[in-house]
Parts: structure tokens; C-alpha cells; sequence
């Protein structure tokens, strides 16, 4: 699968611009701020139906315009498939396959498989547990629809649960009934997101392992846990003995809502002893598993994007990053970068027909 033909209108910083790309390697070079990120993130949107940078959808409008368009001619499996995604101010987002508007984007997910490596991944090692939560939620539902139907059932149940609990108190009243039948929802929906969360990342996590073994060339030791309560205890029985505890706190202290990921270099927390580009390299080793586990998932070679990605790397592990993505493995790659000529030099020693856009 690639993008062959990217049209851009009012988006972020760009006027009207069109991109005609190599199935292979394309580079964006050019100064701070000069919209090469933008590129990359349209990119993102016609695949995720949304920004991976900026989640207010109308501040991807260009200033002072009322609407964007990002137009992009992809060819998967030998047909064509083109792909409109389009904003007005006031209006509704609309996403277009072959002229037909989605009536839910999440039917769009996984068409087109893509994963983005930028430096605002840092959020995961740095940033509270729900965005490692979704980390993960966004890899598995990516080749499980049911997964994420799930988990919206479950954080139906979840307010649900937590209203009444606040009734409850507002009221000075308690029915333990009313709370058993949510319980018992939740137990159905969170053992579920449970089970499929532990057997993605024990599939997972040695894939990552590995990737990180070839980025460092093994100069140091990483580990990737899965941090839940249900790994010690079903869900049921500690729904039970937090009771008293959620009355108190007015919410529901237990569950899949807050599962979490520890992220350790040499036995210790990354977020506080990684070096910089020991963290980063943590990130890409992350990202380019997700990219190895989606491929196997999608049996499609998703499209990467590598945003800013050899700042902070030393030479060693940007080669290594070099051969991990020269590589058959691989399909067609975007990169963005300030240095034209370290850019160049980089896709020089690849294998692969590429083409560089200088901005
Ligand atoms: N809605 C918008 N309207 C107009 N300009 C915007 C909008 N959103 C972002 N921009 C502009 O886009 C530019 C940033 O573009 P981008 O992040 O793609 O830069 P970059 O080339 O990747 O830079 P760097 O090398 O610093 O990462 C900024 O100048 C910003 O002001």
C-alpha cells in the first residue's frame, strides 16, 4: 500500500499544495516551522480521521480560513482508493472513501494502516498512565473493531457507575444491588480488554525487546511490564473489596481504567534514569514493534512516518535505525528533518528509490 498523491487546502500553514510521492522514501526538508511536520500529520489524518498533534479538530484550519481539505490517491492491493477528509468551522468533519462519506470513522480505522514516530511520543514515557493506556487500546484496535466497541461499553458503565456513586453520597443513601448490576458489567467488559490487553503485550514485548536490541546494538538492558490489579485478583472480587473505599473517594477505584505500563532501563524507571536518546530510542523501539505487530495483524506493510526522528541519536544508532528500515519489511516511509544534507546522506545509503522535498 502507498499514497501516490497528497492535495492540500487550508491546512495548519499551507495554502494549496499538492505532493506527488515515491512508493518508497519521501523527505521533507526544510527549516523550523516551515509546515514539515503539517505534512506528515495530514498524512496521519487520512488514515486516523483526526490530528496525531493537535485533537482541536478546527485548529487545523488555517488561520483566518473557514475550511481544510487533504485529498490523498492511495493504492492498496492493486485498486485505488481515494480518500477526502474535509472540515468546515460549524460543521462536522467528514471523511470521504471513493466519493462515499463514513458514517462512523471507526469503520475507516485500520484501512490504512500507518505508525508515526515523533518526538511528541515522549508523552508516553513522561505523561500520566492513560496515555499509555491508549497506546496500547490504539494497536489492538486497529485489527480488533470488537476490542474497541468493548472498551466503549466499558466506559459507559464505568460514568455510570461513577454517577452513582456521587448520588449516593449526595444523598446519603446506598444500594448495593444497584452497584452489583454494574459490577457485573464491568467485570464482563474490563476481564475482557483484560485478556486481550495481557496476550498483545506478551506478543508484544519481545518484539520490542528485539527492536531495542538493534537500535542500542545491545548496550543496555530494557524491560516492558504490564502494570494491572486483574493480573492478581479477577475484577469481580475486587470490585467487592473496594466498596467502602469507592463510597469514599466517590468513584471507582479499580479496574481496567487503570492498567498502566512500566517502562524501565536497567532495572529502573526510564522517565527518570534514561538519557535522552536512550529514551528515545526506547520510543522507537515502541513504535517500530507497534509497526511489526500491525503488519502482521493488517497483512497490509503500514505506511511510516518519521517525524524529527535522528535528532538526539548518535551516528551508531541512527545507522541502526537505517538498516532496521532498509529492509523488505518495509514499505513507504515519509521522514521530516531540519538537515537537508544529513537527510540525503541518510537516504543515500539506502537501497530504495526515494525522493526529497525541500520546503
Ligand atoms: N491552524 C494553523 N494555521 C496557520 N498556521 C498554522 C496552523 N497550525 C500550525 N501552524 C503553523 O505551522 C507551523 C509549524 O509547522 P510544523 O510543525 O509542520 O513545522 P516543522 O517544519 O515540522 O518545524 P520543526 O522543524 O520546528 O519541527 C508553525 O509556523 C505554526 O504556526
Amino acid at each position: 500500500m502507498h499514497l501516490k498523491k497528497l492535495s492540500l487546502i487550508n491546512y495548519k500553514n499551507f495554502d494549496a499544495r499538492n505532493f506527488e510521492f515515491d512508493t518508497k522514501i519521501n523527505c521533507f526538508v526544510g527549516k523550523n516551522g516551515i509546515g514539515k511536520t503539517n505534512i506528515l500529520d495530514a498524512i496521519y489524518h487520512l488514515s486516523f480521521g483526526k490530528s496525531y498533534f493537535n485533537p482541536v479538530a478546527t485548529q487545523n484550519i488555517k488561520h483566518e480560513q473557514d475550511f481544510f481539505v487533504i485529498d490523498g490517491e492511495f493504492e492498496k492491493n492493486e485498486r485505488e482508493e481515494k480518500i477526502i477528509c474535509s472540515l468546515k468551522r460549524g460543521n462536522k468533519k467528514i471523511i470521504k472513501r471513493n466519493g462515499k462519506p463514513y458514517e462512523r470513522f471507526s469503520d475507516h480505522i485500520g484501512f490504512l494502516p500507518l505508525v508515526i514516530i515523533s518526538p511528541a511520543d515522549r508523552d508516553l514515557i513522561v505523561e500520566g498512565s492513560d496515555t499509555r493506556r491508549k497506546f496500547i487500546d490504539g494497536v489492538i484496535s486497529q485489527s480488533d473493531k470488537a476490542y474497541l466497541q468493548t472498551l466503549i461499553k466499558y466506559n459507559k458503565v464505568l460514568l455510570q457507575r461513577n454517577s452513582l456513586l456521587k448520588y449516593f453520597a449526595a444523598n446519603r443513601t446506598f444500594d448495593v444491588d444497584t452497584l452489583e448490576v454494574y459490577n457485573e458489567q464491568l467485570h464482563t467488559y474490563g476481564t475482557d480488554i483484560f485478556l486481550k490487553r495481557k496476550i498483545f503485550l506478551e506478543a508484544f514485548i519481545p518484539i520490542f525487546k528485539e527492536q531495542y536490541a538493534a537500535i542500542s546494538g545491545k548496550s543496555e538492558e530494557v524491560s516492558l511490564h504490564y502494570d494491572s490489579r486483574l493480573l492478581e485478583c479477577d475484577l469481580s472480587v475486587l470490585l467487592k473489596n473496594t466498596i467502602e473505599k469507592d463510597r469514599a473517594l466517590q468513584y471507582t477505584s479499580v479496574g481496567v481504567h487503570k492498567d498502566d505500563l512500566s517502562f524501565q532501563i536497567q532495572g529502573h524507571p526510564i522517565k527518570k534514569f534514561g538519557s535522552q536518546g536512550q529514551q528515545k530510542s526506547f520510543l522507537v523501539a515502541l513504535k517500530l514493534a507497534q509497526f511489526n505487530f500491525i503488519k502482521k495483524q493488517a497483512q497490509t506493510i503500514p505506511i511510516l512516518l518519521l517525524d524529527d526522528i535522528f535528532d538526539k541519536l548518535d551516528e551508531n544508532r541512527v545507522a541502526h535505525i537505517v538498516t532496521l528500515v532498509d529492509d523488505a519489511n518495509f514499505g513507504q516511509i515519509f521522514i521530516s528533518d531540519t538537515h537537508a544534507e544529513r537527510t540525503e546522506n541518510v537516504v543515500k545509503t539506502i537501497h530504495q528509490s526515494y525522493k526529497i522535498f525541500k520546503l
